[in-house]
């Protein structure tokens, strides 16, 4: 079997799917084996400990054998010394010599193979968050999360144990049958007509074992997926009073884990008395055969013992192939999907920070010109058709428009996290082709409608706008987002932990440390999502008092949900399904009584009345 796996970080119970082997992926595999390369010496010196400590093992049967025909005063080989204790001793160098060389292989092995995995992990996470989003809006995180752990841990684990253990079984093996047929090509004949036959079958009933034990293990997995829907939603069940019927689904799920189970138990009692009777079997039987040869004189007892050991190495490194291939099968499914990480292109976007300053300075002029997109994901659905407007420096333009009409798309398109099919992006009234692509990214900041705040300190959460900020500016552009306030009423200030370890923000407080954060990162243009989820009204003022000192002096897109707060913008744009309506002013547009503009307004004001009667 092959051997318990080093330092792996591969989960429990994550079967990843293998692949075929044939040429094409087997070039895969070794595309990434050469991330060994800078440590080859120790890896080509790790090979040879093996190839030595394998050998060296072989040699054990010899001496046991050896020392068994010593005391019945034989001397079997001329290169062994010809009394017992001189034998014995010998064999306790070898086995020292032994233990040195594997010690250095072992560790070897682990030092290049965990090496060269962070190499591989560090260049796939690179790459990860350089891809382009359309490359997120087709995975799922859960996915490309596997790829970094479970995929490369199995990686992880070809190179530090199948790898090595394929080797050493091939050494072992071929030296084994050779060995064998050197002491009796009788007795071996026996042998090898039982060993493949038993362990076919005990590798193919192992796996049908395996298969049901990890259909309970799925059943398993889904009770419990019932107890944790249940208590994430805990408030539903209980005000749905349906306590009664989840405890049933549990208990109904539980009845099925254990029918299997017990199903499985059956198969496991038979396949664990089946190989017994066939270990011992075998053993029995060729020590009955070679004992009658020994009877014979055609074998001496040591030569038998020789044959008994090289036989148990022989029949358990057979054994252990069917299970290193699946190992190396996985593997390459691995490599395979790694690989094709490696192979996607990047954005333009350099690993080391300081190369990411900004070189030509935006003052905040942005227009899109006749602008038509569509995601690369969906390419048969024009999300943005012919879009034109312009925003001088300076100037508020406010997006309007119904839900899906395609105001966070412009967004996107602004940021240059997708590219339009066709049309331009002007800034400053040059192509945002011409611009790196980092110039634009640090000086446009967007204060989204859910603000992702990451498990660390106020602190570092508001320093993510400015990497390189000193604490004075940090406290001073959550002072000037209304955020110093609550933040210094923690116990802990700035220094408290947000997230999930943390303290949960409320919505309003999360937006003020996002517009802290843009406020850090002073771009030229802003683009401000704003929460569809209303405030209550204090903190709507706080809000919206923060939103003003962030705008001021800079270019502000405001995508509104909520036309009262935009009044003052310089222009609206209102989109409909992905084209412009119309134009203009709030005054202007609430002029067009047939205009969507005004209908909109008319909707939200009359719903808020509504409201405020009852
Ligand atoms: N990543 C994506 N891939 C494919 N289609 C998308 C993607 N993101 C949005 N869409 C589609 O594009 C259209 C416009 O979406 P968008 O999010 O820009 O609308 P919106 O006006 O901002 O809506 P809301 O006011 O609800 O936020 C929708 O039909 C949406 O389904």
């Amino acid at each position: 079997m092959a051997r318990g796996r080093l330092n792996s970080g591969s989960k429990q119970g994550v079967e990843l799917p293998k692949a075929k082997l044939n040429k094409q992926t087997i070039q895969h595999m070794v595309k990434l084996l050469s991330y060994l390369k800078p440590y080859r010496g120790k890896f080509i010196a790790a090979l040879f400990f093996l190839f030595i400590s394998s050998l060296t093992g072989l040699t054990f049967p010899k001496f046991l054998g050896s020392l068994i025909d010593a005391s019945h005063g034989k001397h079997d080989y001329s290169f062994l010394p010809a009394t017992i204790n001189g034998i014995g001793l010998l064999a306790f160098g070898m086995l020292f010599a032994q233990a040195f060389v594997s010690f250095f292989r072992v560790v070897w092995f682990v030092q290049v193979a965990e090496r060269s995995l962070a190499d591989i992990r560090r260049d796939t996470y690179f790459k990860l968050i350089t891809l382009p989003m359309n490359f997120f809006s087709n995975r799922r995180v859960g996915e490309l999360n596997s790829r970094i752990s479970a995929d490369l841990s199995q990686i992880q684990d070809a190179i530090t144990t199948t790898l090595a253990e394929m080797i050493r079984q091939i050494i072992v093996l071929t030296g084994g049958i050779t060995f064998l047929v050197i002491v009796s090509p009788k007795l071996t004949l026996l042998l090898l007509c039982m060993l493949p036959f038993l362990i076919a079958f005990a590798v193919v009933f192992g796996r049908f074992i395996r298969k049901i034990s990890r259909q309970a293990q799925d059943k398993l997995a889904e009770s419990n997926t019932v107890v944790e829907e249940t208590l994430q939603g805990i408030a539903n069940v209980k005000a749905f009073v349906n306590e009664a019927y989840e405890a049933g689904r549990y208990n109904k799920s539980l009845r099925e884990v254990v029918a299997i189970a017990v199903r499985g138990a059956k198969f496991r009692g038979v396949f664990a008395s089946f190989i017994v009777f066939c270990i011992f079997g075998s053993i029995v039987g060729i020590i009955w055969f070679g004992s009658v040869l020994v009877s014979r004189g055609e074998l001496s007892s040591g030569q038998l013992t020789e044959f008994v050991i090289y036989g148990i190495f022989v029949a358990a490194s057979m054994g252990s192939f069917p299970e290193l291939y699946a190992n190396i099968q996985k593997a390459v499914g691995a490599s395979e999907r790694v690989l094709e990480i490696l192979a996607e292109e990047g954005e333009p976007i350099e690993m080391v920070e300081h190369n990411n300053t900004v070189v030509e300075h935006i003052e905040g002029n942005l227009s899109f010109n006749n602008v038509v997109f569509a995601y690369p994901s969906r390419p048969e659905i024009t999300v943005l058709n012919s879009i034109s407007f312009e925003a001088k420096a300076g100037q508020k333009v406010a997006i309007v428009g119904p839900s899906g009409s395609g105001k966070s798309t412009m967004a996107s398109l602004i940021l240059q996290f997708y590219h339009p099919q066709e049309g331009k992006i002007l800034f400053d009234g040059r192509n945002a082709d011409s611009y790196s692509l980092t110039d634009i990214r640090n000086q446009v900041a967007i204060v989204p409608q859910d603000v992702l705040l990451f498990g660390g300190t106020i602190m570092e959460n508001i320093a993510y706008g400015k990497l390189s900020a000193t604490k004075e500016e940090i406290i001073k552009a959550a002072q000037r987002a209304n955020a110093d306030q609550f933040i210094t009423g923690f116990p802990e200030g700035y220094e408290t932990v947000v997230g999930e370890r943390g303290v949960k923000l409320s919505g309003g407080q999360r937006q003020r440390i996002a517009i802290a954060r843009a406020l850090l990162k002073n771009p030229s243009i802003l683009i401000l999502d704003e929460a569809t989820s209303s405030l209550d009204s204090e903190s709507e003022r706080l809000v919206q008092e923060a939103l003003e000192e962030l705008m001021k002096g800079r270019t502000s897109i405001i995508i509104a949900h909520r036309l009262s707060t935009i009044r003052e913008a310089d222009q609206i744009v209102v989109i409909e399904k992905g084209a412009i309506k119309e134009t203009g002013s709030h005054e202007e547009l609430m002029n067009n009584k047939e205009g969507l503009y005004r209908y909109l307004s008319q909707l939200q004001f009359e719903s808020k009345e509504t409201i405020e009667e009852k």
